[in-house]
């Protein structure tokens, strides 16, 4: 697919290899000189890639990445400058970027550019303009998120198995995706398995394939999740909920890199990068004997653990204007008004779902908005969460202590995807005194999350 692309260059000495190279391959190239012009250029030329030098005249690269995500139509940018630090290249990577260069520039480096940023585009087809935003871009810009991604620009280049940890709806794996999307695999498959999603006795077949008749109902050869994730990631999330036999079969893989399908006896071999994430208190499942302790030190080479929301404050806000926009584009109908009081109710709720649940939350209200103001009634967060009113609650008769009880473990249950731990925290009850209130009120019978 040919290819639309603009060039931001310092001086008109410099892109000329590139741009020759570019051409030659058929892609229409327009080359400006400062930042403002290429903002005009976004519009007028309809670039499907930009090359900006970070250090022309003009808006800053993050205030052009900014207006190129809401250019009429999908464009992927990316940032060069000679000698970048770690700082640059996450910065830029942060606010959207497609990639870093180093300058000066390779011109089979930005072929190679052009060329997965056309592929993507194929693969993401209708959906490739909001599969930017889904499966790339991590909201947030407090400490904590900021050292997130400088430790994904670190580690994505690796081989490294990474362990992601964090409550449950912190972002894992978004960052899974972003270490994938930043590695030298990016061409190859992102595959995600959700450990907890599979039948135990069927999850060693989903990962590792089977033969047939290797069990009833295992009517053909099947590949597995390690075959399709080939030479790219393998995202295993809820890890720690998985069997001894299983960790032993997986710890075989990253060890060796062998692996065979269920009822096979041939040895296959896997070369994809695993990386694996955890709400769990693993250290705990290590000396319970729940989890094998040879697999958790191979996991943990790298450790990345999501701040909880409540804990960066800072991008509450943030986060709640990216999920407005992301609902505008879907409804087609904007509300973009975050009024300061509903700011504030957002910034003081403690969110024991984490982005998850206000992501929920604000896509909510945004349906349910009238106009394109946020109402705080349509946020559906209790009012004790500021102390104020909301005729958005529910009305109902005056509970028993018992039933209001329930209600109150039930709530925080359902609100933490039954994680017990968080729930005991946001109940401030410990988990021992939970469980009895589970038991007494029969949500163990119960499913949540
Ligand atoms: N920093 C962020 N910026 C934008 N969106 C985010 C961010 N963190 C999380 N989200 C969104 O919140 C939702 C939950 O994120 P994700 O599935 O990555 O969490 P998780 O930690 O893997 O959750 P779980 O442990 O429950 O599987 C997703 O829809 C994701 O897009």
């Amino acid at each position: 697919m040919m290819g639309r692309i603009l060039m931001v260059e310092p001086d008109s000495g410099h892109g000329s290899e590139v741009e020759s190279a570019l051409r030659a391959r058929g892609h229409a190239v327009e080359v400006v000189h400062d930042a403002d012009t290429a903002v005009t250029a976004l519009h007028a030329f309809r670039p499907t890639m930009v090359v900006l030098d970070r250090t022309v005249p003009g808006v800053s690269a993050h205030t052009f990445l900014r207006m190129a995500s809401h250019a009429a139509s999908p464009v992927e940018v990316v940032v060069c400058s000679a000698a970048p630090s770690v700082h640059d290249v996450v910065s830029a990577i942060r606010n959207g970027a497609f990639d870093y260069l180093e300058r000066p520039l390779d011109p089979a480096a930005v072929l190679r550019l052009v060329d997965r940023c056309s592929r993507e585009r194929r693969a993401g087809g209708v959906a490739a303009a909001s599969s930017a935003e889904e499966s790339g871009s991590l909201v947030g810009s407090s400490p904590g998120m900021v050292e997130v991604y400088r430790t994904i620009a670190r580690v994505a280049p690796t081989e490294a198995a990474v362990l992601l940890r964090g409550e449950t709806g912190t972002g894992k794996e978004l960052v899974a995706r972003a270490i994938h999307r930043h590695s030298d695999r990016a061409e190859h498959p992102f595959v995600a398995v959700n450990c907890t999603a599979v039948p135990e006795n069927l999850l060693e077949s989903e990962l590792f394939g089977h033969v047939r008749g290797s069990f009833t109902g295992a009517t053909g050869d099947r590949r597995g999740r390690f075959e399709a994730a080939g030479r790219g990631t393998l995202f295993l999330d809820e890890i720690g909920d998985t069997t001894p036999a299983f960790q032993a079969k997986l710890l075989r893989v990253l060890q060796d890199g062998e692996f065979h399908p269920v009822g096979s006896d041939s040895v296959r071999t896997s070369r994809a990068r695993i990386v694996a994430a955890t709400h769990h208190d693993l250290e705990a499942r290590v000396r319970r004997g729940d989890f094998r302790h040879d697999l958790y030190y191979r996991l943990r080479v790298v450790e990345i653990t999501l701040p909880p929301l409540r804990d960066r404050v800072e991008d509450v806000g943030l986060l709640a204007r990216h999920f407005l926009a992301r609902a505008a584009s879907v409804t087609g109908r904007a509300v973009d008004r975050l009024p300061p009081e509903v700011l504030r109710r957002l910034e003081q709720h403690d969110w024991p779902g984490n982005v998850r649940e206000l992501e929920h939350a604000v896509t909510r209200a945004a349906v349910l908005a009238r106009g394109r103001t946020l109402h705080p009634d349509d946020l559906g967060l209790r009012a004790a969460d500021d102390g104020g009113e909301s005729p958005g609650d529910e009305v109902v008769g005056p509970l028993s202590m018992d039933e209001a009880e329930r209600a109150q473990v039930l709530q925080v249950l359902e609100r933490t995807g039954g994680n017990k731990r968080q729930a005991a925290r946001t109940l401030r009850i410990s988990r021992g005194r939970l469980d009895r209130l589970i038991r007494k009120h029969g949500l163990d019978r119960r499913e949540v999350g």
